[in-house]
């Protein structure tokens, strides 16, 4: 198996309306793998292997010895009112892989509570192997993992404070180690439960955030914009209340979001967003992907060339994963505090030994970081087969 060639890819049609879905376990461990369920129009076949490819270098990069790699995918608006039903259909339709141990949650469009609603309804429950089900101390940790989860820290849910703080965590360690003091100007795509838990820790650390993109428009303030205030209006489904916005805001279309001046750029929403057609845009020195595979190959040779470092996704957006991998095997206290110290430390200490062998050895972070995360390729022997 190549990086390129994942374990198992199926492909769904929907009866109902013309959504197609997939579903992409890249690699297993123990039978087991992890990933979130992505709703989006754009989304491909191509895509989902890409973020399952994605995920088990997260998994690795973690320090997991439990979990592999999946992820799933459907091409579909998740605003539209039968969203929800388009999910059930498709989780339906995925349920024999489920059961054997790919463990599908939430991510773009897709919340996760409404993954487990419908798991829950059908009779699945939580995802997980024989094993697992069949060990009543992981069962208690399962249900430790889902209380803290919804325990609160800095006015977020665990749940969704805990990417976020940790794409902070790796943004802040990048660029005090590029030699950079405080107060520097950030970007922001996307204000969702990544974007917004984000925007409010960088506000806290004193960066000061000059623009911010959602599914609707963009707004940007060279003084700063209002991120409490953003935060505390903010809508379901990460959209910003228009009625926060202050009138000193330039408020545009969202496809111009690279041309706000800034720092670092922080792409926490969809794929691909930079790209070939638009990388000769970028001016900050520092990108740091909080979403998945926001940089195209393309741009990243681009952007090498320029001399523009990157936090590698699947190092600075672990924290979701980081936060059942610690209190499914009882290796910190289920507590928020406990938890957050985890993740933050965990981040920095892994984005710090990419950026120092970035550094030593001339190559750029994503090398470096796809070296040293590689995962092991294993399957899974009883894997219903198409
Ligand atoms: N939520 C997590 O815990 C988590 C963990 C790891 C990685 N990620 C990654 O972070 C990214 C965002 O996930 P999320 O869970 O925050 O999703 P979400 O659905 O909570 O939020 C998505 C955000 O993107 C915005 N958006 C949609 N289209 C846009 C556009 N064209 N321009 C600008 N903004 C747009 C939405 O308005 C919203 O603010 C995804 O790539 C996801 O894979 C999320």
């Amino acid at each position: 198996m190549s990086e390129n060639k994942p374990y198992i890819l199926v492909e769904w049609n929907d009866t109902e309306t013309d959504a197609k879905g997939w579903l992409c376990a890249y690699n297993f461990v123990n039978n087991y793998c992890g990933g979130g369920t992505r709703m989006h129009p754009t989304v491909t076949a191509e895509e989902v292997v890409r973020l399952a490819t994605a995920m088990g270098y997260k998994y690795n990069a973690c320090e997991s010895k439990t979990t592999g790699g999946c992820k799933g995918g459907i091409a579909y608006d998740y605003r539209a009112p039968d969203a929800k039903d388009v999910l059930r259909r498709y989780l339906i339709a995925m349920s024999p892989y489920i059961r054997c141990g790919v463990s599908i949650g939430g991510d773009l469009g897709v919340d996760y509570g409404d993954v487990l609603d419908i798991l829950d309804d059908i009779g699945i429950g939580l995802p997980q192997t024989e094993a697992m089900r069949n060990d009543p101390e992981q069962q208690k940790r399962i249900k430790d993992h889902d209380d803290v989860c919804k325990m609160t820290y800095d006015g977020f849910t665990m749940y969704d404070m805990i990417t976020g703080y940790g794409s902070a965590a790796a943004l802040d360690e990048a660029w005090k180690f590029k030699g950079n003091g405080n107060g520097a100007r950030v970007v922001l795509q996307g204000f969702g439960c990544a974007g917004a838990s984000l925007a409010y820790c960088l506000d806290k650390w004193g960066y000061k955030i000059v623009g911010i993109s959602d599914a609707n428009c963009l707004i940007s303030c060279e003084e700063g914009l209002d991120v409490k205030k953003l935060v505390a209006t903010r809508k379901p489904k990460g959209e910003m209340d228009p009625q926060a916005f202050d009138p000193s805001y330039a408020v545009r279309s969202n496809t111009e979001w690279l041309d706000v001046d800034c720092d670092i750029l922080v792409p926490a929403a969809l794929e691909d967003v930079i790209n070939a057609g638009n990388v000769d845009k970028v001016k900050a020195s520092l990108i740091v992907e909080a979403a998945n595979i926001p940089v195209t190959p393309q741009a990243d040779a681009i952007l090498a060339e320029k001399g523009v470092d990157v936090c590698v996704d699947f190092i600075t957006n672990m924290g979701g994963i980081r936060i059942y991998e610690v209190v499914l095997f009882g290796l910190v206290e289920p507590e928020p505090n406990a938890i957050a110290e985890d993740t933050m430390n965990i981040i920095r200490r892994q984005t710090r030994r990419v950026f120092e062998e970035a550094a030593r050895s001339g190559k750029t972070t994503r090398q470096v970081a796809r070296e040293l995360f590689a995962p092991a390729k294993s399957g899974h022997p009883d894997m219903p087969t198409i």
